[in-house]
């Protein structure tokens, strides 16, 4: 794990969150992305060397949608930048963590991502990601 890529904050209102955070880091997001195969629209904020992804639903079976339904807005999952993404998943599967997707799929910001169970991480969603072309 070389560093945290970004820490996932869902949200009920995107737009109105962007305001909120770019009041907050004082700079705009960089940009809004929608990974239609997680259910999500995202928008990413740099802060220093690692962002904030702020995260809405698209959809009723999104996980975002999931936890608001449960619980409140705030922080969802922190995202592990990692060189070897097949190699960190045969590590921590085992060193006995619940691996939630063992085939890395497409993230956003050009990832290749894999999710830990909070289960098996104290309670904390715990995604992996490596850039794609490299
Ligand atoms: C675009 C991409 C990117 O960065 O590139 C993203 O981030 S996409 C980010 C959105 N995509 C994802 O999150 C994909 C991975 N997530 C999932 O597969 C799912 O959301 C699960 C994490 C498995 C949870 O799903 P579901 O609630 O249906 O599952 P379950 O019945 O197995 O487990 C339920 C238990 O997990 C807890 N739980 C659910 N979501 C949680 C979260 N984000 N953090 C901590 N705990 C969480 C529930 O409160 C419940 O605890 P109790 O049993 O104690 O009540
Ligand atoms: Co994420």
């Amino acid at each position: 794990m070389r560093k945290i890529e970004h820490l996932g904050i869902a949200v009920k209102d995107l737009k109105k969150s962007n305001e909120l955070f770019r009041k907050l880091l004082g700079e705009a997001h960089y940009k809004e992305e929608e990974v239609s195969g997680e259910g999500v629209l995202t928008s990413f904020f740099q802060v220093g060397d690692t962002k904030i992804e702020l995260l809405e639903a698209t959809r009723e079976d999104s996980p975002i949608a999931k936890y608001l339904e449960r619980k409140s807005e705030g922080i969802h999952h922190i995202a592990f930048d990692v060189e070897d993404i097949h190699a960190e998943v045969a590590r921590l599967k085992d060193e006995g963590f619940e691996i939630l997707n063992e085939i890395p799929k497409s993230g956003a910001d050009n990832k290749l991502v894999v999710f830990l169970h909070p289960k098996s991480t104290n309670g904390v969603l715990v995604e992996l990601c490596q850039e794609k072309n490299n």
